[in-house]
């Protein structure tokens, strides 16, 4: 059986000058975890929060238990530069940081914002067993660009801490809320489940109570839903019903 459905509503669609109460409420809906979206400009073209900020909205959510558990902060990172940054998003309270795999190709292994030295290339392997070590758990993510072939050899590595714990398959693309689902995206996640029944499959962009069937039956339980939550009339709802749609593929059964 796949792993426990996992709701993480994303707050890039509350109201940026009431955050904390978005996390308490979205927490008091009965989420999972917290899906936040850091933006940069370069990656994506779209600015969102940074780390102070998620610093700030810790104070309003208790640490999960557990790795994974009630609580955790996923922080979906659609930055240039995802090493140069994880030890500061680890200082203020990140538990789950998703990287894109476009990103951590395309630059170096510096570690430190200020660092101008270092030329080593960064690789998804080596970034990952540096958020283990940092404490963290490690998420990957592509765009709809990117064919799931380059996740096999990273899902597949030899030394468990360089495997991640989650992969993020984008539904839209990323940088803004509010945009339409992509059904040709969950081939990937087919093929995914297919080899991996244990992993953490999150998709994210267009999940809604119309579109949420589609993605559980391909074998996704990591659902993050944005407009859907924070626009609807009785967001209780509509976390229930996302819920409800990955237990339902789970159990193979009628709820
Ligand atoms: O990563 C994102 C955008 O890049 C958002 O998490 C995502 O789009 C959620 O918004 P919605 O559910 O409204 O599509």
């Amino acid at each position: 059986m796949s792993p426990p459905a996992i709701i993480n509503p994303s707050v890039l669609s509350a109201d940026f000058a009431e955050l904390g109460k978005a996390c308490r409420d979205a927490m008091d809906w009965k989420s999972d975890w917290l899906h936040l979206d850091v933006m940069d400009g370069h990656f994506v073209p779209n600015m969102t929060f940074g780390a102070p900020v998620i610093g700030k909205l810790r104070k309003h959510v208790d640490r999960p238990k557990e790795a994974g558990g009630l609580g955790t902060f996923d922080c979906h990172m659609m930055i240039a530069e995802p090493m140069r940054w994880a030890s500061i998003f680890r200082d203020a309270g990140v538990d789950m940081y998703c990287f894109h795999y476009e990103a951590a190709v395309t630059s170096v292994g510096a570690k430190d914002p200020a660092d101008t030295q270092t030329t080593e290339k960064c690789t998804p392997k080596n970034l990952i067993r540096y958020i283990h070590e940092l404490g963290m758990q490690a998420g990957i993510a592509i765009k709809p660009k990117t064919g799931v072939d380059v996740l096999w050899d990273i899902l597949a590595a030899e030394d468990e801490k360089e495997r991640p714990d989650m992969v993020l398959i984008m539904t839209v693309e990323p940088g803004f809320g509010g945009q339409k689902f992509m059904a040709s995206e969950l081939h990937k996640v087919t093929a995914l489940r297919e080899k991996y029944p244990n992993l953490n499959i999150e998709v994210d962009g267009g999940l809604a109570e119309g579109t949420i069937d589609q993605a559980a039956e391909a074998g996704a339980n990591v659902i993050v839903a944005g407009s859907a939550v924070f626009g609807a009339k009785d967001p209780a709802h509509v976390i229930q019903v996302l819920r409800d749609a990955v237990d339902k593929r789970r159990g193979g059964e009628k709820l």
